[in-house]
């Protein structure tokens, strides 16, 4: 499989566009003509600079509105055709992508379209040049990649061929089976986009909002398998229109942009008849079986009152660590690390973004099998030295630059508790809250990170996205999207912040950076829960009485339940498989906070009582701008 992306994809001017490119590791590039003209450099210039990258110029585009156009246009496109030629053959690239006429004064008809390129392929042809036809969702006479198939193949010119484009076909929901039929040697390039599901007109939608395979919702994938099973195996070319992108961290998105065609082509080379395609091999996605642990960095005050908080919480410190400051706090089967050690990475990070969540273990099958996976898809992985005897963790970077560390059980991995840890008696003076394990995991991030960390966790991780649901903070909206595993062993919500005086966005300028702003622990029993949290002296977020009004009237319920939801500050949800109940703890610091929910089947996260609980933690938050109190 050779990759490519358009400059149009990526954020900045040609030279860094171009740079971003060849970093990220792909073998093309796409010049998307606005990108030349506005460059102030000759074709061969350009042309030089991309090849000094070691990228090769795998088409120019969009040539527009050409096929069926009334004499005296037809002689002038063909004019232009031969002006773009001459600039062709100076970049250094033998492809020109032609888009589907939109011109009101096109005329229709596949057999004038095909004479028209028939005649584009003789002087193509002259100069050694290719021409891709392509069908625009949104073309006047031809919107559908079958048409534009027809016109290609009436065309007859080896120098004139087929250009798919996986938006156009998929936004239209144009059977993908129609591209099996197509030869291989008349597709002369894929470009591939996916997109999110949303009702708009199909130019805009496609203008503003593609984004990279596997971060939307189109069935890139299925359409990829098609065409492998044509035999092609030539360039997929990321194309990507996107506002957000285009304002973003070039090299960032050109990452994403590399790691998600090399998903897709792992995906695809899974499936019977897609041998055609060369696709390096890698281990299948890790299937995750629990959250192995939660670590903190934290020091001094903060750490004890963390720690403070876990005892109220009914966490117990069961063991120590032998040569590190870290302690570790259980309860269920959840497990809960305070490194208060001030060298390696866990004091670096306490450093710079002060106590936080900067570690998650994940518990795969083979951990080394996950690593190799999630670096074959340019995860960076992460070590530091351990003392002779202890536990190396397979590692990569995650979220805010925290760490990722795998644990399995067919290694040492899975003795790590007994290996680099003694055990310790110590008498808590706490009762256990009855939590069992690890509900979800809330990491929070700037709004344009979000997709990054989408195609992160479902490219290495066997998980799936649940759509993306707005989250009204007092002060702005909150984008929440959800990444999951089948059995719930994994639950990850990432929290996309715009502003910063929403909740979540403080926490990001506060903390610097991303991070886990809370932790939800699961309990069987939550009014049990929260009657042992009582004595143990946690207190629970206050919840507005006039919460309880609306709730017990939304859902019919027994005044006898909603009175005893109100005196525990519990909140209430309900979905089509069931009952949910959630519990939450004030924010600590910067904005951290706890929940404790219980589900009786319901498989949501309670996005319908945020903006309650949104609204009751920023109370706790010191306003903005002053100094912090001590004490
Ligand atoms: O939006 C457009 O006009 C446009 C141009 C060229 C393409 O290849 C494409 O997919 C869309
Ligand atoms: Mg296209």
């Amino acid at each position: 499989m050779k990759t490519s992306i358009a400059t149009v994809s990526i954020s900045g001017e040609l030279p860094d566009k171009l740079a971003a490119i060849a970093a990220a590791g792909f073998d093309g590039v796409e010049i998307f003509e606005n990108d030349f003209l506005a460059f102030d450099g000759s074709p061969a210039d350009v042309g030089k600079m991309v090849r000094d990258h070691g990228l090769e110029i795998t088409l120019f585009q969009p040539f527009r509105d050409f096929e069926g156009m009334p004499e005296p246009h037809r002689a002038r496109t063909f004019d232009r055709a031969e002006r773009k030629f001459d600039i062709m053959q100076q970049l250094g690239t033998d492809l020109l992508l032609v888009c589907s006429n939109i011109s009101p004064i096109s005329l229709g008809g596949v057999d004038r379209a095909a004479a028209d390129f028939h005649e584009l392929g003789e002087r193509a042809g002259k100069r050694g040049l290719k021409v891709g036809y392509e069908a625009l969702a949104w073309g006047r006479h031809i919107s559908d990649h079958r048409d534009a198939w027809e016109i290609v193949r009436r065309a007859d010119h080896p120098n004139i061929g087929l250009i798919l484009d996986s938006f156009h076909t998929l936004s239209r929901k144009i059977d993908i089976n129609s591209i099996r039929s197509i030869p291989k040697e008349k597709i002369f390039i894929v470009q591939l986009a996916d997109a999110p599901l949303i009702d708009m007109d199909l130019l805009y939608w496609s203008r503003h909002f593609r984004n990279m395979p596997g971060e939307g919702d189109l069935p890139v994938a299925e359409f990829t398998r098609a065409i492998a099973e044509t035999g092609y195996d030539g360039y997929f070319s990321l194309e990507i229109f996107n506002d957000q992108f285009r304002g973003g961290n070039a090299n960032a998105i050109a990452v994403d942009g590399y790691r998600s065609l090399i998903y897709l082509g792992d995906q695809v080379r899974r499936s019977p008849g897609a041998g055609s395609l060369t696709v390096a091999p890698m281990p299948e996605r890790a299937e995750i079986k629990e959250i192995g642990f939660i670590e903190f960095a934290a020091a001094d005050e903060e750490a004890a009152e963390l720690i403070a908080t876990l005892k109220t919480l009914g966490f117990r410190k069961t063991t120590t660590h032998r040569s590190k400051q870290v302690d570790l706090y259980r309860q269920g089967d959840i497990r809960v690390l305070v490194n208060t050690d001030e060298g390696g990475f866990a004091g670096a990070s306490y450093a710079v973004h002060g106590s936080s969540a900067y570690a998650v273990a994940l518990v795969v099958d083979d951990a080394k099998r996950a690593l190799e996976r999630a670096v074959a898809l340019n995860a960076e992985p992460f070590s530091q030295p351990v003392a002779p005897g202890e536990v190396e963790m397979p590692a990569i970077r995650g979220v805010g630059g925290g760490l990722v560390y795998l644990l399995d059980d067919k290694t040492d991995l899975g003795r790590i508790w007994d290996i680099d840890f003694v055990p310790v008696t110590e008498d808590s003076g706490v009762e256990s809250a009855g939590l069992r394990r690890v509900d979800h995991i809330a990491q929070t991030m700037p709004y344009e990170e979000m997709l990054t960390w989408v195609l992160f966790y479902t490219s290495i991780f066997e998980a799936g996205k649940t759509p993306i649901v707005d989250i009204i903070d007092p002060a702005g909206v909150v984008r929440s999207q959800v990444v999951e595993n089948v059995s719930g062993a994994l639950r990850i919500t990432l929290n996309g912040a715009e502003n910063r005086r929403t909740l979540a966005g403080h926490f990001i300028a506060e903390t610097f950076g991303s991070g886990v702003q809370h932790l939800a622990f699961d309990t069987d029993d939550i009014f049990a829960t929260a009657a042992a949290l009582r004595r143990n002296g946690f207190r629970a977020l206050h919840i507005s009485p006039n919460y309880y009004d609306d709730v017990e009237a939304r859902f019919g319920l027994d005044p006898e339940l909603t009175e005893r939801l109100r005196a525990e500050n519990i909140l209430y949800d309900r979905d089509e498989h069931g009952e949910f109940f959630q519990l939450y703890s004030p924010t600590y610091g910067e904005g951290f906070f706890f929940e404790i929910v219980e589900r009786r089947g319901y498989r949501g996260y309670g996005a319908a009582n945020a903006i309650f609980r949104i609204a009751a933690l920023k109370k706790h938050l010191r306003p903005e701008g002053l100094p912090k109190i001590i004490g």
